[in-house]
């Protein structure tokens, strides 16, 4: 398996604090790398930097083969959407809308799928989390599990070659969680790279490799 992310020598302060230094890993397609830390020691920020939603002060990244420097900004708007994948912890759906129009929303953004397909694609990602019941609920109907499956839906649309969680578990119970390891298993199987962030045990015995970040400093466990 190839490396999908490559990460060397990252460094990130926020004025006279280090947050981050030196940071360095690489990750292959399918892998799951679990990274755990006490609070504030940078997790978060890590993970913006590797999603493309912040920038490092200093250090490389390669996606996928190629550093990100290199690709202009078109090619990196083209990685957010069609590439990357994200599950926060709050959820950001559209609260009024149907779970339906949330994906729909979302699908119509990052594709030009003509109408037929997208109703197959959210059918079928609502099914695979187990949501196809509420697909004419309100997104503010739902629970707190049901919401975090209709993020997950909303990254289960389309192929994604890397996935990134950040405390996944914060806000659902413990079948809930056991339901999102199957879906980790199952994006696992479609060879997506995921990195999680999160304080739970129980992605323990599903990570290829757990790193502990402490003192800005990632060491692999
Ligand atoms: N935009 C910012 N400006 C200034 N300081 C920031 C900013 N973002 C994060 N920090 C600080 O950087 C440190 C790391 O924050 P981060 O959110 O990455 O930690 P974390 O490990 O994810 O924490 P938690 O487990 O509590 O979510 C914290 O001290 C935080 O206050």
């Amino acid at each position: 398996m190839v490396n999908i992310l490559k990460v060397r020598g990252l460094t990130k302060s926020y004025e006279d604090h280090t947050v981050l230094e030196n940071v360095e890993f690489e990750l292959k397609q399918n892998e799951i790398m679990l990274i755990k830390g006490r609070s504030g020691t940078g997790k978060s920020t890590l993970l913006n930097i590797c999603s493309m939603l912040e920038n490092p002060d200093a250090g490389e990244i390669i996606f996928d083969g190629k550093n990100l420097d290199s690709y202009d900004h078109k090619e990196k708007q083209d990685i957010l959407r069609n590439h990357l994948g994200y599950i926060f912890q709050d959820y950001n759906l559209f609260e009024d809308l149907t779970v339906y129009d949330n994906l729909y929303i979302y699908l119509t953004l990052s594709s030009d799928l003509n109408k037929s397909k997208i109703n197959e694609l959210i059918r079928n990602s609502l099914d695979e989390v187990g949501l196809l019941s509420k697909i004419k609920s309100k997104a503010k109907l739902l629970s707190g599990g049901e919401r975090q499956r209709v993020a997950l839906a909303r990254t289960l649309l389309l192929p994604r070659k890397l996935v990134f969680a950040d405390e996944p578990t914060a806000n659902i119970d413990e079948e809930n969680s056991a339901k999102l390891i199957n879906i980790f298993n199952k994006l696992k199987d479609k060879n997506t790279a995921i990195i999680i962030v999160s304080h739970d045990d129980i992605f323990d015995s599903l990570a290829d490799k757990i790193y502990l970040l402490e003192g800005g400093k990632l060491c692999q466990k």
